[in-house]
């Protein structure tokens, strides 16, 4: 979207692995990200999505290839790169006794910012209190997480992210637990979020959740990106589809 302008994320002929694996899950990938995509990332289950987000989130051992986020690159420089990254998992399961309020979850995000052993500040708490507000959570803010339902912590997990300050988002499946009006809000404050400029990559099957803006769509088949391009969003369903079922 914006012309010169230098790529957030930038991965060159990479190859991740996961411990243990034989083959690298994600071969050959090149990608460049700049300020302000919204990237939705397709393809069938199995395909290599998730494991994408890790590799950009710096998580899994680069056999080949590098991987920058913000100029830094995620294995020699990773503690920097990963303070820049907010990463909403797909998988989360909190135990009905986790000791933890919704805001004490969400502060957890500005952790990287003020260090472990050092007091938030108000700026920390008002970062805290506009994720919270944003997300519509200002009712459960001092509710224990485990008690919550699968959506409610879902949102939590996003605020927590946002509370962060990112600059890069990344979602895997964020819609999956939301309901109807959940899912468009969201889908709002995913959107105003990239057109301020941070890169939001989500990996996704709900397309009728994208928002009414270009979207970069990536299709991954077998651990490699088989389709890369800019789409309105009302094709790209079809541009999934069409994709996966040529590969
Ligand atoms: N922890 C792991 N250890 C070893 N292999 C893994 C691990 N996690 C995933 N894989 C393998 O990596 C491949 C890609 O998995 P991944 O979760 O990235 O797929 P996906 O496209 O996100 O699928 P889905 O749409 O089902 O979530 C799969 O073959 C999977 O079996």
């Amino acid at each position: 979207m914006t012309g010169g302008a230098k790529d957030v994320i930038l991965l060159n002929q990479v190859y991740t692995t996961y411990e243990g694996a034989d083959l690298p899950v994600i071969q050959d990938v090149s990608l460049h990200i700049k300020p302000g995509e919204f990237v939705v990332i397709g393809g069938p289950n199995g395909a290599g999505k998730t494991t994408l987000l890790e590799t950009i989130a710096g998580l899994l051992p680069v056999v080949n290839g590098s991987v920058t986020v913000c100029g830094h690159d995620v294995v020699s420089d990773g503690c920097t790169a990963r303070k820049k990254i907010g990463y909403v998992i797909q998988n989360f399961d909190f135990h009905p006794f986790t000791p933890f309020t919704v805001e004490e979850v969400v502060l957890m995000g500005r952790y990287g910012k003020i260090g472990w052993l050092k007091r938030h500040s108000g700026y920390d708490m008002e970062k805290v209190t506009s994720a919270i507000d944003n997300l519509g959570l200002t009712l459960i803010r001092h509710n224990q997480i485990g008690k919550l339902s699968g959506g409610q912590q879902q949102k939590v997990l996003i605020a927590q992210n946002l509370a962060k300050e990112p600059e890069v988002l990344l979602l895997d499946e964020p819609f999956s637990n939301l309901d109807m009006v959940t899912r468009e809000e969201v889908s709002n404050l995913l959107c105003e979020i990239a057109d301020g400029g941070i890169p939001v990559l989500i990996v996704s099957h709900a397309f009728d959740a994208l928002p009414n803006r270009t979207i970069r769509v990536l299709v991954m088949q077998n651990g490699k990106i088989i389709l890369n391009q800019q789409s309105d969003p009302s094709k790209v369903g079809n541009l999934v589809r069409t994709a996966s079922v040529a590969a």
